[in-house]
């Protein structure tokens, strides 16, 4: 089963504009290399959607039995301000500086709370997650056979990518399209600007000023390395000269993925990746949520729902319910009703699940074929298939959806358990646990239980209105207390109504 349907695994390849059948370099290995987090500010919802597309296929790539390395990494130095002009603070030293924090409490505490949120997400860890600065021997390295090979040049202890002599025998921006001569540089009159033989001219290495920070020796100058030399570095370093797929948001084709594919061709003459993926990104309002733009919803504040966006607090499940709903090629507009259709949804599926497991399989049909069959394996069929098409998760819930219609279906016996051979009903419920649980990871909670804690919860409240009314004030702070202790917070607003998060 898995190996017929590894052999239809289809993938967009934004290098090609196409998709293409998926075959690996080695196989059964793969390798996959994402860019990861900047940590210096807290994980949004844009950080989730890069993290749960790449966790599903990384999750579907193992379900069709590939042994998969997944190394992304963690950048904790060289990634400035203004990432078009190369100029500014570094990201993370800026932030130490405003709480007055090393840099290195800085990655640590965002790395931490990075780690936290995917986790709750359930997002499978990577195999590796190196960091830019554990690796600045290697990044030495590279700048040092580009140079050997002509396409770099050093300037006052800064060094260089050549774009123009790398023109002479290379194409520049295939994978974002962009042509370099049409782009105005914003960079022209910058600071610094005057060293580069060309304005698009990116840096390898950049000789640190005398307050910066994060600054390791080189051959050029006591300095930190350019950002988009850590990823050539790392992938490359646990992933050989060329792997499988490089991974990342859409907002990275450019310059940075252009950069990866420089460098990689510069120095060792071969494309890092086969396959290019690309998420789309998570938008408020049609702008693109980001850290740097101050628009961003924290995860902290989506499960706690402590933003006025929010109505309430949402399961860390109906985020990554919400996210499976779109194509990972598509925009995602945040809202709030966005919100509440996916917990609907992800309801929907975790009681199926329920229906699914308490269902005694003795009452199907043994032998033969059931009238219900075709149907049930038809859409069993079709999960695959749309996971087979690009990872078109969208469309294989829609599936999932159909196959939930006919668990309810026979739960109720508007389906006749009879017309259900055993083998299919074992189809299916094999079909539905893979693709919800092990490939979609989802997992159930309590916000999937039909909301039954909720329900308790409204009746704690009430019973403590109760109490409060005959002025029984022991019973009422108990309940509050308590229920605090386990992680259910109350709050009661001026009008006199209490409301709850729960953690
Ligand atoms: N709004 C978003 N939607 C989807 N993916 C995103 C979004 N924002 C960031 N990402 C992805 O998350 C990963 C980590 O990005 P990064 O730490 O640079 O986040 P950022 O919020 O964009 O930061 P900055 O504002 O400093 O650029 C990258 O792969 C990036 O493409
Ligand atoms: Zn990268």
């Amino acid at each position: 089963m898995q190996q017929a349907e590894q052999s239809k695994l289809h993938l967009y390849n934004s290098l090609t504009r196409k998709k293409e059948k998926f075959e690996p370099i080695n196989a059964p290995f793969v390798g996959m290399y994402v860019c990861g987090p900047t940590v210096y500010g807290e994980p949004h919802l844009g950080h989730a959607r890069a993290a749960i597309t790449f966790d599903i296929v990384f999750r579907y790539l193992k379900h069709l039995g590939y042994k998969v390395r997944y190394v992304r990494n963690i950048t904790d130095v060289g990634h400035l301000e203004d990432e078009e002009t190369e100029q500014g603070e570094d990201k993370i030293a800026k932030k130490a500086r405003i709480e007055q924090l090393e840099p290195m409490e800085i990655v640590q505490t965002y790395t931490i709370r990075y780690h936290r949120g995917m986790d709750a997400l359930n997002c499978l860890r990577p195999s590796i997650e190196p960091t830019a600065s554990g690796h600045i021997i290697e990044q030495i390295g590279l700048i040092e056979e580009i140079l050997e090979n002509g396409l770099a040049y050093e300037v006052n202890g800064n060094v260089y990518f050549d774009l123009e002599k790398y023109r002479e025998t290379n194409d520049y921006g295939t994978l974002s399209g962009k042509v370099l001569e049409d782009l105005q540089s914003g960079s022209r009159d910058t600071e610094g600007m005057e060293e580069k033989k060309s304005p698009h001219d990116f840096a390898l290495w950049k000789k640190a000023s005398p307050s910066h920070i994060m600054r390791w020796p080189s051959p050029w100058s006591e300095g930190f390395p350019g950002w988009h030399l850590e990823c050539t570095t790392m992938s490359t370093k646990y992933l050989g000269d060329t792997f499988d797929i490089h991974g990342g948001g859409l907002d990275l084709q450019f310059p940075h993925h252009e950069a990866e594919i420089a460098q990689s061709r510069g120095a060792r003459g071969c494309d890092p990746a086969r396959y290019w993926l690309h998420n789309n990104m998570v938008t408020i309002d049609g702008a693109k949520m980001s850290k740097s733009a101050g628009n961003f919803i924290t995860l902290s504040q989506l499960f706690k729902g402590e933003h006025d966006l929010l109505e309430k607090g949402f399961d860390p499940m109906v985020v990554r319910f919400l996210m499976l709903q779109s194509h990972y090629r598509s925009k995602i507009d945040f809202s709030n009703d966005a919100l509440l259709a996916a917990e609907k949804g992800y309801k929907r599926l975790m009681n199926a699940s329920d229906v699914l497991h308490s269902m005694d399989t003795g009452t199907f049909k043994k032998e033969g074929e059931g009238s219900g069959d075709t149907e049930i394996l038809e859409q069993c069929r079709l999960c695959h298939e749309t996971m087979n098409d690009d990872f078109n998760t969208a469309q294989t819930l829609a599936s999932l959806f159909e196959l939930a219609s006919k668990i309810n279906a026979i739960q109720h016996a508007q389906l006749d358990a009879d017309n259900v051979s055993l083998q299919a009903f074992t189809t299916l419920s094999k079909t539905f646990d893979d693709f919800v649980f092990d490939i979609f990871g989802l997992k159930e909670t309590d916000s999937g239980k039909n909301g039954k804690t909720e329900e308790l919860v409204k009746l704690l409240i009430q019973i403590r209105a109760e109490a409060r009314e005959r002025k029984d004030f022991a019973t009422s702070d108990k309940i509050r207390d308590d229920l605090q202790k386990i992680g259910i917070q109350l709050k009661d607003d001026k009008s006199g109504e209490t409301t709850f998060t729960i953690n």
